[in-house]
């Protein structure tokens, strides 16, 4: 497991663009029959992708987080974002359809991620947050989460948004998670911005065509830094930071939020004025 210290924004301007990613953007989430993971301090997040092609792959415990189960002290969000496949929650088996998402409450101990076919493997995105207590282990599909529509096309940001892991939906401890899926031609996401400094927040983007790139913002809304991304990485935003982004095409995100305040409304929206 990778481990990322917090970055001060003071720090943080002064970055060259490979610092920049060394710190914050994620790459590679996906390796045939194994558990990617990144640990970032900012909230005590865990990242990562889980890739089983031809064999199942189980989510551990690890020296580093002190623990014999993954779960011993976290929550766990888990989208699939790959062909169809199933996650074993100590002997119980759920099917996770493509952009169905399934929550994991603290405690549980076997973990084993599988797909159901080599030739369309699924592809599990995580998202681990520490945990006081335990919520029941739960799935929502993408086929019946809520949906609602953002932006317009004059904007060029027209876009789905849904919410599974959240107030209204799955419960959780500190997890907050989600999907938005940009319309043909629009382009913008999260605009205008936002800055949440009770929380923390990840981005992982798919569905971009191979040649396409994110250019995905960040930092403090007077000091703006840009990271060039591909399919199927996901970029760590601090506290302090914007996240928003424009992509040469359309995409998909997920986002996931971990930190003080749960409430999917608790945002800062920035003033187009303060922007540099
Ligand atoms: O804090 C919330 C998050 O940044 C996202 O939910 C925003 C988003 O998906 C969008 O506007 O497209
Ligand atoms: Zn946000």
């Amino acid at each position: 497991m990778e481990m990322r210290y917090s970055t001060h924004p003071e720090h943080a301007k002064h970055f060259t663009t490979e610092e920049l990613r060394q710190h914050y953007l994620i790459q590679d989430l996906f390796v045939p029959e194994e558990v990617k993971l990144v640990y970032t301090h900012e909230d005590r997040v865990i990242i990562g992708g889980i890739y089983p092609v031809n064999k199942s792959v189980a989510l551990e415990g690890s020296d580093q987080i002190k623990a014999a189960t993954f779960l011993e002290r976290r929550e766990l969000g888990v989208f699939n974002v790959g062909g169809s496949g199933t996650v074993k929650v100590d002997g119980e088996t759920y099917e996770l359809a493509t952009k169905d998402c399934l929550y994991v409450g603290k405690g549980g101990k076997e973990l084993i991620f599988e797909s159901d076919s080599s030739e369309k493997p699924a592809k599990f995105y995580i998202v681990s947050a520490l945990a006081h207590t335990t919520y029941p282990t739960k799935k929502q599909s993408f086929a019946d989460v809520p949906s609602e529509s953002l932006g317009s096309q004059e904007t060029a940001n027209n876009r789905t948004l849904r919410r599974y892991i959240h107030d209204e939906g799955i419960q959780s401890c500190q997890l907050v998670m989600g999907m938005t899926t940009l319309e043909n031609g629009s382009v913008w996401n999260s605009m205008p911005t936002h800055v949440h400094d009770r929380r923390m927040e990840v981005y992982f983007y798919f569905e971009l065509e191979e040649n396409a790139r994110m250019f995905h913002m960040m930092g403090e809304p007077n000091e703006t830094r840009h990271l060039v991304m591909k399919n199927d990485e996901a970029v760590i935003s601090p506290p302090w930071s914007i996240h928003c982004g424009a992509a040469t095409g359309s995409y998909t995100f997920i986002w996931g939020m971990a930190g003080e305040n749960k409430t999917y409304k608790d945002m800062d929206q920035v003033a187009m004025s303060e922007l540099r």
